[in-house]
């Protein structure tokens, strides 16, 4: 090699070194900013946490690990900043402080909805260049709206601050976001009038404010909800005109030559005719005007009085009426709480749901308004729904119908309810209380209910449960009353009937809706009227008279229920073949010596089980006996049962309490895997499911409904809680998205693939 190849050689190692050494450089100051702006992402979350209450401690976050592993924390996926803070519900108490939450510069989502926060919002907001979501709502937060604008947050889409305590006015600075699409402000004290524009808003709801001034008519077509409990707000949707315009005429009005009503008086405006009318007339004209309308306000005092003094009570039941009809509350305020007593002490726990047993941690109010809902059937109390919720678990959400219970009662009744455990009845997750909306939230059991199971049949027409099952539910069912019965609180469900005894694994069986008619039944004006409602068949005879429902009357319910299993027929069936109830039908075959008769056709297949039949039987007539004195005590019945049978048949070895249904298909699955698996294939279609329960009852069939809350295109049996709800997730806003629902029917059929 040539010297002068040498040199060249050597000049190009040197520029290769370089170039390395450049990379490495680079690297090594990249890998160094993002290490040095995730700590100065963690000191700011640590300043953050400071300004908080101690509770909030527990969030264990500490700087001897990357943020990015805190709780409620999200980076971005080179884990170099923080991009996300979701902790809601949490009970945090305490101000988001200046130089904490605004100073994560590329934080895109801000999620503290449904704590108690207070303070104002800092304005360092202003700085996040990159925030798109900022849910805050249902806390204490004060002061005014920080004005975002297209300067300061470009690709803000969601403002979610309703129900807190801000004031001041909306700025007029959010009309320049070219991206929002939510915007929720109601239930605070703002004023000052709405902005003229706000861009391409698809959700949006200032209601309950004190905001004034005309509507402005690029917002006019959301509804009347949206704006409802503004004083001061008038022209479409609302009902009051605003005064200018009503005294505009409707030709000249649209007239752009015409200048704007509201800053001229009348006598301007009418100043053609004017210069025609003498003084004299014009005088008298104003007159006439003023007594006109000194005329009109008497009247309306006159009659507001009367009505206020006439009918206070019935004003204030309408008014819960008319905001019932509406659906999920999504904004009214909830003014009779105070009346009750339950003032400024319940405030920061509106529109929450109240947990049992930590199950906070997992969804909350918001994400079951966003889950999509199935109707799982219209009961005496209400309607259920199943609601899978995003990530979180499947729950049952029982709508309670005119439920005019107080506050008090209600809470009452959940602290007893709410806390017992027993793996025979179903676990009780949450409650929402509000005047207009009483919400239940249970977990999911997959399999179904005890009706479906005795009066559904498979491809082949067969009974579903074989003895052997049946006994099981019976000793499970038996279980759980007892529990109830013999709880410190002395319990009485009130509602024992197979659509309330709910099967699970391997014909385990829990006990639904407990407590829930004796809540009803304390609180009814018209205990009658609830009495009609239920379904008689299961009625203890004395109730009708003694309007008592108790232990006695629910070992009747019970009995009812264990002749049903027996012979495979609901009292509704006896009652229209026989005329008579099936205790009746029953005890008249039986006088008559014709006991095999009544046993359903299907368990005839099995083998040496009219012993067990015939000792099941008597304990049922003994349940169902006309007076309650001679009935058993459910430990009793329980004693009994235990007796045909020894522990391991009737399953009574497994002590676990049922495990919570996190997610409905891998619990589904596994119930698919169970011996149990028999049961699934052969349960019938949820819409068949519903009938077969009804007509069994002897109830009208309901057919699918519109949920709540749900647009009418949302499909008939499956839909949103509330349709209006923003979601915090990444995913864009507003997608409209009902996420795809399992229905039963589908769950048989992958059953049976399986
Ligand atoms: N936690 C649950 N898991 C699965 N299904 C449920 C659950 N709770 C209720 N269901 C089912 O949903 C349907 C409707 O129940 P709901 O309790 O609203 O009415 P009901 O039991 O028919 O009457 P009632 O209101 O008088 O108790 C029933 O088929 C019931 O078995």
């Amino acid at each position: 090699m040539s010297f002068r190849g040498r040199g060249d050689a050597a000049m190009q190692r040197c520029r290769l070194i370089s170039a390395s050494k450049f990379v490495i450089f680079m690297f090594a100051f990249f890998c160094e900013k993002g290490t040095a702006d995730l700590h100065a992402d963690g000191e700011a979350l640590l300043q953050f946490l400071n300004g908080l209450d101690a509770t909030a401690r527990n969030l264990s976050w500490s700087n001897s690990t990357s943020p990015c592993y805190w709780h409620g924390v999200e980076c971005t996926p080179q884990l170099d900043n923080v991009v996300a803070i979701k902790l809601p519900g949490r009970g945090l108490y305490g101000t988001i402080k200046e130089g904490t939450v605004g100073s994560l510069p590329r934080l895109q989502i801000l999620s503290l909805r449904l704590n108690h926060l207070s303070g104002p919002l800092p304005r360092d907001l202003l700085n996040c260049t990159g925030l798109r979501k900022v849910f805050l709502q249902g806390n204490d937060i004060v002061g005014s709206i920080p004005p975002f604008s297209m300067t300061s947050n470009p690709e803000l889409a969601v403002i979610d601050l309703s129900f807190n305590k801000l004031s001041g006015s909306i700025p007029s600075s959010l009309s320049s976001l070219p991206h929002l699409k939510i915007l929720f402000l109601q239930n605070n004290t703002i004023s000052g009038s709405i902005p003229s524009s706000l861009g391409s808003i698809s959700q949006f709801n200032v209601s309950n404010n004190n905001l004034n001034g005309t509507i402005p008519s690029s917002l006019r077509s959301f509804s009347n909800s949206s704006f409802s409990g503004n004083v001061g707000l008038c022209g479409p949707p609302l009902s009051s005109a605003c005064p200018n315009t009503t005294t505009v005429p409707s030709s000249p009005s649209s007239n752009p030559s015409i200048p704007p009503p509201g800053r001229h008086t009348p006598s301007v405006y009418h100043s053609q005719a004017k210069r025609q009318l003498s003084t004299s007339v014009i005088v008298l004209i104003v007159i006439a005007d003023v007594a006109f309308l000194f005329l009109m306000s008497a009247c309306c005092m006159f009659w507001i009085q009367r009505r206020n003094a006439a009918i206070p009570e019935q004003g204030k039941e309408k008014e819960g009426k008319v905001s019932k009809e509406k659906g999920f509350p999504k904004g009214a305020r909830d003014t009779d709480d105070s009346k009750e007593g339950y003032g400024s002490a319940q405030e920061p726990d509106r529109n929450k749901l109240v947990f049992f047993h930590g199950g906070y941690l997992t969804f909350d109010l918001e994400d079951l308004l966003r889950a999509s809902a199935e109707v799982l059937g219209k009961g005496t109390f209400g309607t259920s729904y199943k609601a899978v919720l995003e990530d979180g678990p499947t729950v049952v959400v029982k709508r309670l119908k005119e439920a005019s219970v107080s506050r008090k009662e209600f809470e009452q009744h959940m602290d007893v309810s709410g806390n017992m455990r027993h793996r025979n009845l179903v676990p009780m997750r949450a409650y929402y209380y509000s005047k207009e909306e009483k919400l239940l939230v249970h977990e999911y059991l997959p399999l179904g209910s005890l009706s479906t199971a005795i009066h559904g049949r498979n491809e082949s027409g067969e009974a579903a449960l074989d003895w052997q099952s049946r006994l099981r539910i019976a000793a499970a069912a038996a279980r759980g009353l007892e529990y109830l019965h013999n709880s410190s609180s002395k319990c009485v469900h009130g509602d024992i009937k197979p659509s309330n005894i709910l099967l699970h694994r391997d014909f385990d069986a829990c006990i639904s809706d407990y407590g829930l008619a004796p809540l009803f039944w304390a609180a009814a004006n018209n205990v009658a009227a609830i009495a009609n409602r239920m379904v008689v068949g299961y009625r203890a005879p004395e109730v009708a008279k003694t309007r008592k429902l108790t232990q006695k009357s629910d070992v009747y319910s019970f009995g009812v229920v264990l002749l049903e299993l027996l012979t495979g027929k609901a009292p509704a069936q006896t009652s229209a073949e026989q005329g008579m109830d099936l205790p009746k039908w029953v005890q008249s075959v039986v006088r008559e010596e014709w006991t095999s008769e009544v046993f359903d056709r299907a368990l005839t297949k099995f083998n040496n089980i009219e012993e067990e039949m015939v000792q099941l039987l008597q304990i049922s007539l003994a349940c169902v006996s006309s007076s309650p004195d001679q009935r058993p005590d459910i430990s009793e019945v329980l004693k009994m049962i235990r007796d045909i049978r020894n522990e391991n048949d009737l399953n009574e070895d497994v002590r676990s309490p049922i495990t919570t249904t996190h997610s409905s298909s891998p619990q589904e699955q596994s119930l698919r895997d169970s011996p149990a698996a028999a049961y699934t294939v052969i349960q019938v279609p949820a819409a068949q499911d519903m009938e077969v329960q009804q007509q069994a009852q002897g109830s009208p069939i309901v057919k699918d409904e519109e949920l709540p809350g749900a647009s009418p295109s949302a499909t008939t049996r499956e839909g949103r809680l509330a349709s209006s709800s923003p979601g915090d997730s990444t995913s864009e806003v507003n997608t409209g998205h009902v996420s795809p629902i399992t229905t039963v029917a589908e769950g048989a059929d992958s059953a049976k693939r399986n």
